[in-house]
């Protein structure tokens, strides 16, 4: 089976990785645009989808492409990653001593066909004061973040508990990913 990741980010390569799997790497581009009145759960799993979709074009014919996108949801909104300080330090304002869930999406796209699969993780945060959250924007790990935070770095200290999977919130939900990839190619 040939396996290929449709993905820049270094944590997705890891966790494919750790789950046991020689793979490929390739970096699509595609429009990440929300469509209007598109509800985060179908955001989500589009992006991945179009992710590994796109990604087949970059991969030998008869590869396997995953792809994969991680959304944060707070209230119904979405927050991706911060388009500057302000709206950094603004989600961490929002996400400060609440819950919200990380969303991550995993989609494998094969030769005729593309399947995909949903993890909701909800993850609460401690109350952070103003200087907590200065301090933290200025380490630089939030910009590339979806929801200004990661859970695997500094922003852990921020975390009171999770509830489901925490690869998931990394970037790629272990079981899942293995599960989808297993199925998919056992048909
Ligand atoms: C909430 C959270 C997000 N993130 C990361 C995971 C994703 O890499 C990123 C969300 O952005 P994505 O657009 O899902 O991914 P990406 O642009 O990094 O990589 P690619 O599209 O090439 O696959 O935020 C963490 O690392 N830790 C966290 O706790």
């Amino acid at each position: 089976m040939k396996l290929c990741l449709a993905s820049s980010s270094p944590r997705r390569q890891a966790l494919l990785a750790q789950l046991g799997y020689r793979f490929s790497v390739v970096a699509p581009d595609i429009d990440e645009t929300p469509r209007p009145a598109e509800t985060p759960e179908a955001y989500v799993a589009r992006m991945a989808r179009e992710k590994a979709e796109a990604g087949r074009a970059l991969c030998e014919p008869d590869s396997w492409v995953l792809g994969s996108d991680t959304i944060v949801v707070q209230d119904g909104q979405l927050l991706g990653k911060p388009a500057d300080q302000a709206d950094g330090l603004a989600m961490l304002r929002a996400l400060s001593g609440r819950s919200h869930r990380v969303m991550t999406a995993v989609a494998l796209a094969g030769p005729g066909r593309c399947r995909d699969t949903l993890v909701s993780t909800k993850v609460i945060f401690c109350p952070l004061s103003e200087t907590q959250m200065l301090d933290y924007w200025r380490t630089g790990e939030p910009a590339d973040k979806a929801g200004g935070y990661g859970i695997q770095g500094l922003g852990g200290n921020f975390v009171r508990a999770i509830e489901g999977s925490y690869s998931a919130v990394v970037g790629l939900p272990l079981v899942e990913t293995r599960e989808l990839i297993e199925q998919m190619t056992a048909e």
